[in-house]
């Protein structure tokens, strides 16, 4: 069996593309530098996959920012509103991605959605009537002619056709069905081009295929390659598939004319049971995902060994492979140097992914599989007994009925008792709660982390920034205030590291987004409280204003969503450990003063599992009585917020609404507020706050753009719910767009007030 890998992180072990792009965007580096640190990584990443004896390399999975944004611009589906700018390649290139203002024009950033059931974020091409798709980008022969001249003929990798035109917004009156040919034709040309430069096989990437498809879907599908597939000269095509399984469409995916099919073994539930009820078709190459692409932990070879076994029977021709791109993991343990060996020993990050790859060829090229070294080592250690129980956490969670999902009083008679308590004006104004991490707040948390800054300095430092913040917000003339995060390396790191039964770790970073880079803490034990994480920052904060300041905490689900999690309990389990440990810190805060306090659900929707049957029984009927819980002991006066971004709601909005949070903040500019009609056709019972304008995005909007988005939020919103805020939290802006773009918010927000007197 050969081995290959659907695509390798792209930011560099140390995130050299991260440092470097955001030296390009403040203007200290040149394009040129840019594109050498890229050139970089990629020999980086060549020469290390050669090393480690991949017999399949892939090709342009590097991207300065998402892969999606590259195959709008490969395709030409890019809106004119930046083509126009008349910038640069690259420079145009970022303002889709990024938003423009300067002397050029004023331009926002294209809408940024979460990738599948990933914390990677993708840009969401548009297309509109005249939208003309066609292959007018270099990029994938550029990547694939750099690695044949360093001896690597590598395996091009390209968003597929059928998942590109899924992904895409469509704004005018056409439709994906449309544009069918145009886009199988830019296909088959990419693939002659390709052939013509000597690739072998081409991977089309869709993984769009594991979604729920419509009868229309798999028309689409096979439309597409029928055509792209009848013309593709002397090249092989892979069509891979991964985060689930391809049960809509298996047999047309096996009918059609592709030369391997990538089929998920990690996450697709029915994929094992698709082939062997189904079986194999001959001549084709089965890759078969059995390396998690998503997770930190060792491969456990028996499992793998299982699997491909099963495979063998049905197909000669496998080739191990890992379960998605390996974008979703950390590139090297190598740089871990604090991790205990007990622990450290059970991870594989990228880097170590590949190993497994190669020892996994290995143990199937030898006739006595279950006798190799590799295989004895690897079961030695998945059989070792982990650390790390906690008995009364596990008693507790199993003690719980269901009168503990429930707070009380209800709603209504709440928001009554609310309303009275807080005396806030109409559309009340607040913020999702970071500010500006800047230089000076990072480089001091890094000098404390290093010893440099003692505890009580650092704590110091952090009080004046909370100082700092609320009077800037008391003068900016916000209602409802935030400490302003600072204290926070991230909104789930941060929690990783005060709770028991987690580790963390100092390189591990993922991309997010762009340049944006997460450092998933990982769940090693049982979670608890060992001590209040929050409440020393949110009670500073209360004291220095008689505003009321927003106590702020990450939900059970988000911190679960964003962490690495165990494979040997469920997630349900892991969640209501980590809702114990939060409800603890609401109660704690409520008995401290703190009188309104936001419990963060960012990523509620985002391992919501991508087949619609499987939602209730698989998440949504532990994930929402998981947030329940967390605030289901606090009094009717005290108010819970939450606050959710970059994904869809509209389907899960009655169980959003069932969170029974008192008020919910939205992103909903980068997606044109289209939130607001789902919220009135629901009539949405929670208080709400659909984000007024994109943080995302170093533009200040104007005061009149914010007005123009609650004129639009007034006509499908009560007015008496409607509170006004940016999209999410401030973190990543600098002090020089947040200030003028809530000085914006504030004056936007008492016009709009006026005019409703
Ligand atoms: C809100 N979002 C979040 C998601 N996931 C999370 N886990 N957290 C989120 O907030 N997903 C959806 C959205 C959008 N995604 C993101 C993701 C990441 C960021 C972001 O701002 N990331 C920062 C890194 C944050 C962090 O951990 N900082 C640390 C380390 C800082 C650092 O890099 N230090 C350097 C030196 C820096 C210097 O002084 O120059 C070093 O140690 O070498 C910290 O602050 O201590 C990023 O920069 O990528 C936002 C939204
Ligand atoms: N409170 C967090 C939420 C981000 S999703 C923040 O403001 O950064
Ligand atoms: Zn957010």
């Amino acid at each position: 069996m050969n081995t290959t890998i659907i695509g390798y992180p792209r930011i560099g072990n140390l995130r050299e593309l991260k440092f470097a792009s955001e030296m390009y965007f403040r203007g200290e580096i040149t394009a040129a530098d840019l594109e050498k640190t890229a050139r970089e990584i990629r020999s980086y990443n060549l020469e290390l996959q050669k090393k480690s004896g991949l017999d399949l390399i892939p090709s342009n999975d590097f991207s300065f920012y998402d892969g999606v944004l590259d195959t709008a611009f490969l395709l030409n589906a890019v809106p004119g509103r930046y083509t126009s700018l008349g910038l640069s390649k690259l420079d145009t290139y970022f303002a889709a991605a990024r938003g423009y203002q300067g002397e050029k024009g004023d331009v926002k950033a294209l809408a940024m959605k979460k990738w599948y059931n990933t914390n990677y974020h993708y840009m969401v091409p548009e297309i509109d009537d005249s939208t003309e798709i066609k292959l007018v980008g270099t990029k994938p022969f550029e990547l694939f002619a750099e690695a044949l001249e360093s001896g690597v003929r590598t395996k091009p990798v390209i968003i597929g056709a059928y998942t590109f035109l899924k992904l895409a917004r469509y704004k005018g009156n056409k439709k994906a069905a449309d544009f069918i040919s145009q886009t199988a034709a830019a296909y088959s040309e990419i693939l002659k081009k390709l052939c013509g430069l000597g690739a072998e096989w081409v991977q089309f990437d869709e993984p769009s295929l594991v979604m729920d498809m419509s009868s229309e879907d798999t028309e689409l599908f096979k439309a597409l390659y029928e055509k792209i597939l009848s013309d593709k000269g002397g090249v092989k095509v892979i069509a891979q598939t991964y985060f689930g399984d391809v049960r809509d469409c298996y047999n047309e995916l096996c009918g059609l004319g592709f030369d391997g099919i990538g089929l998920d073994f990690t996450e697709g539930k029915k994929s094992l049971e698709l082939v062997k009820k189904n079986g194999f078709p001959s001549g084709k190459a089965l890759f078969a995902g059995v390396v998690n692409g998503k997770n930190i932990w060792r491969n456990n070879y028996a499992t793998s060994l299982l699997t491909l076994t099963e495979l063998a029977k049905h197909t000669e021709d496998i080739v191990i492979n890992t379960s998605c791109s390996l974008l979703h993991v950390p590139c090297t343990l190598a740089n871990e140097t604090k991790l205990e060996e007990r622990c450290k020993k059970h991870f594989a990050y990228a880097e170590e992914k590949l190993t497994e790859l190669e020892e996994l060829k290995r143990i199937t090229a030898s006739q006595c599989p279950a006798e190799t070294e590799e295989y004895r080592r690897n079961l030695a250690l998945h059989s070792e007994p982990r650390t790390g129980g906690n008995e009364v956490v596990r008693a507790k969670v199993a003690s719980l009925t269901d009168k503990d999902f429930v707070r009380l009083p209800a709603f209504a008679e709440r928001e009554k008792i609310q309303k009275a308590r807080f005396n806030l004006p109409l559309f009340p104004t607040t913020t999702i709660g970071s500010f500006p991490q800047t230089a000076e707040v990072k480089s001091a948390r890094k000098s404390n982390r290093r010893g440099a800054l003692s505890n009580s300095d650092y704590e110091f430092f952090i009080e004046k920034k909370i100082a700092e913040c609320i009077a800037l917000q008391e003068n900016i003339g916000l209602d409802v205030l935030v400490h302003g995060e600072f204290e926070r390396n991230d909104m789930v790191e941060y929690f990783g590291e005060c709770l028991d039964g987690y580790i963390f770790t100092e390189k591990a970073w993922v991309q997010s987004y762009g340049t944006r880079c997460v450092k998933p803490p990982v769940i090693w034990g049982d979670i608890s409280r060992a001590r209040p994480m929050t409440v020393k920052w949110s009670v500073y904060a209360q004291s220095l204003t008689d505003k009321p300041v927003k106590g702020m905490l990450t939900g059970p689900v988000t911190i679960l969503n964003w962490s690495f999690p165990r494979e040997d309990i469920t997630l349900k389990e892991s969640a209501l450990q980590i809702a114990l440990a939060i409800r603890e810190e609401v109660l704690d805060l409520e008995a401290n003063g703190i009188s309104i306090i936001q419990v963060d659900e960012a990523a509620l929707r985002e391992k919501l599992p991508l087949r619609r049957s499987d939602w209730r029984e698989d998440y949504l009927d532990w994930a929402i009585p998981a947030f329940r819980y967390v605030h289901s002991g606090v009094k009717a006066e005290t108010q819970i917020h939450t606050h959710m971004c970059y994904s869809e709601f509209a389907d899960i909005i009655k169980d959003i609404d069932d969170m029974d949070a008192d008020v919910i903040t939205f992103e909903a500019s980068r997606s044109d507020l289209t939130i607001l009609d789902v919220l009135k056709e629901n009539n949405f019972r929670t208080e709400v706050g659909p984000g007024v304008y994109d943080i995302h995005s170093p533009r200040v909007p104007s005061k009149e753009e914010i007005k123009s988005a609650i004129s639009k939020m007034r006509e499908r919103i009560p007015a008496e719910k409607l509170w006004i805020n940016p999209d999410c939290g401030l973190k990543t802006r600098g002090n020089e767009e947040t200030v003028p773009s809530l000085t914006n918010l504030v004056e936007a927000a008492k016009e709009a007030r006026n005019e409703n007197c």
